[in-house]
């Protein structure tokens, strides 16, 4: 018997705990690990404090939350986003319209690429990475274009002790130029001279939860810094592996004017693009984060 054997129970147990019910918004959990479907809210409106407070909590609890058939303007779009706090511009990607933090999610038949191919968390290369994404589809493919979601504190938690010891305190590098050179240019982007470059620790307290999530992803992540290059290579490969366990996941299927809205800094995320020769169009609002500790 291999000691891969499932005789020791499931490799991660969510411990969900007792929680209050909501009064003013529906929370439909779609996995227990991660995501939750929002109903009961319409974001045209005005949202009262107490369904903002659930909003956040709902959030919180979820990692992702998702709003169907929403009749947004760009207009307010940004002014949800706004409420969550300062609005991040991206340092790579086009806009839609004059607004530079209304960020144009959008691939066709003739696209060479598609946002969000690979996990990653949105840009962890800034020194203070977005706090949250508010990603809105308008125009879905029939079928395909979901977009997966992983609990990075399930990842970080299911590791084991002797892991937790080798990773507590190590940081890592994180860089932006193999990512976003040239990758805006079939929108007519220019590049810039340089992208941002951080350093983050490997394993962050979220500000909000007071909980330790894994911080390393294949977008941005280069290297872990104080050890040799080919240990931190296998290191990474193997925390990316674990990371992308689907035991961690959710698999949020689209419809015409949904939102998905992530906690970037305890969620990883990866769009599907099996839907080429139709088209998916959106757009993101991101929100300002900190410096991740
Ligand atoms: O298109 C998507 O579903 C997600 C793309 C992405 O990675 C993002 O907007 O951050
Ligand atoms: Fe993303």
């Amino acid at each position: 018997m291999s000691s891969l054997s499932s005789k020791q129970g499931p490799r991660y147990r969510h411990v969900a705990g007792e929680t209050e019910p909501y009064e003013t918004i529906g929370v439909e959990k779609l996995t227990p690990i991660i995501g939750a479907e929002i109903s009961g809210v319409d974001l045209a409106g005005s949202l009262s404090n107490r369904t903002m407070d659930e909003i956040h909590r709902a959030l919180a609890e979820n990692l992702v939350i998702f709003f169907r058939d929403q009749h947004i303007t760009p207009a307010q779009h940004l002014a949800f986003g706004r409420k969550f706090g300062d609005l991040h511009i991206h340092p790579a990607a086009p806009h839609e319209g004059d607004d530079a933090a209304l960020m144009k999610i959008y691939a066709d038949k003739d696209s060479p690429r598609a946002n969000g191919e690979g996990w990653h968390t949105d840009v962890s290369c800034d020194e203070e990475p977005p706090m949250g994404s508010i990603l809105y589809i308008k125009q879905c493919p029939p079928r395909g274009g979901d977009t997966l979601f992983a609990n990075m504190y399930a990842a970080y938690e299911s590791l084991s002790d002797r892991m937790k010891a080798y990773l507590d305190g190590l940081t890592a590098l994180h860089d932006g130029e193999q990512t976003y050179r040239g990758l805006y240019a079939n929108y007519g982007v220019a590049d810039r001279p340089q992208y941002p470059r951080a350093e983050h620790p490997v394993v962050r307290t979220h500000p909000v939860t007071g909980k330790k999530a894994l911080y390393v992803n294949r977008g941005f992540t280069r290297f872990l810094i104080g050890v040799p290059r080919d240990e931190s290579d296998a290191m990474l490969a193997y925390l990316y592996q674990h990371a992308e366990n689907p035991l961690f996941q959710c698999r949020f299927r689209w419809t015409e004017n949904a939102i998905a809205f992530w906690d970037n800094r305890c969620a990883q995320h990866r769009a599907m693009w099996d839907y080429w020769p139709h088209t998916r169009s959106g757009t993101r609002v991101t929100v300002k984060g900190e410096r991740p500790v």
